[in-house]
């Protein structure tokens, strides 16, 4: 029996740190962020919704989505947010639950959903278990800005158009608390998978 485990957290918590650490354990992950991207390439359904509802001006010269102009307007705005959402996740899940069944068919002892909306998006009822990465506020929004280059306020605003990842930790069945070194963080998740026999 496959153990389909859900990987969530907050915006620059640590999800795509830890996703990699699984994947020395020899652990396939299913990356929604990854499909997210795929799902509104040219001429697929969602990028002709999201064209139709956010116009041209979100699109670069080479005709793809500019994705910070649309970040810019969508984690500033739920309503549009939620337009945004409702063309691109229904694509997305249905990727993700063709490759979460491949894994189980191949038998694998062990498939991670990366999904960073999952609680959100009321998706928990797609794994076996949850395990969240959190890390403190502070160590976040430092992160935040300093990967993506950005400003306190768009920071700000990306976080906070999320559930706060210590409310997200109370869900959770195990919690990878990623506020210290990589190392440290790896070292948690090699005790969740001994305590579940994945290792
Ligand atoms: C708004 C978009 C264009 C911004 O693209 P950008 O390349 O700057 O960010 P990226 O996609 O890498 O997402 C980075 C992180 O932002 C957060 N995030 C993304 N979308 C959302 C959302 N709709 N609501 C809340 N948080 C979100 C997630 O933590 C994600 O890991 C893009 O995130 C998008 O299309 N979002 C809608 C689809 C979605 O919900 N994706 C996340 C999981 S499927
Ligand atoms: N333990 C750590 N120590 C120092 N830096 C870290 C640590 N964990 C992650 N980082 C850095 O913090 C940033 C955010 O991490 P990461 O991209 O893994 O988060 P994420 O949760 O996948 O983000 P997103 O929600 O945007 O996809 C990255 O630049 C990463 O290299």
């Amino acid at each position: 029996m496959t153990v389909v485990i859900g990987l969530t957290g907050s915006i620059a918590s640590g999800k795509s740190t830890v996703s990699l650490m699984f994947d020395e354990f020899n652990i396939p992950v299913v990356d929604a962020d990854k499909l997210s991207r795929k799902v509104v390439e040219p001429g697929k359904k969602a990028y002709n919704q999201i064209i139709e509802e956010f116009g041209h001006d979100i699109l670069r010269d080479d005709q793809t989505i500019d994705r910070k102009a649309l970040g810019t307007i969508v984690f500033n705005d739920e309503e549009k947010r939620k337009k945004l959402n409702s063309f691109v996740h229904p694509a997305v899940r249905e990727e993700m639950v063709q490759q979460r069944d491949f894994y189980v068919t191949e038998g694998y002892k062990a498939v991670v959903l990366d999904i960073p909306l999952l609680f959100e998006s009321d998706l928990a009822h797609y794994v076996d278990k949850v395990v969240v990465v959190y890390v403190d506020e502070d160590t976040q929004l430092k992160r935040l800005m300093e990967r993506d280059k950005s400003t306190k306020e768009d920071a700000l605003s990306r976080i906070n158009s999320q559930m706060p990842v210590s409310q997200k930790a109370k869900k959770a069945d195990e919690v990878v608390d990623n506020s210290g070194s990589k190392h440290d963080s790896y070292k948690q998740l090699e005790t969740i998978l001994r305590q579940w026999k994945i290792i």
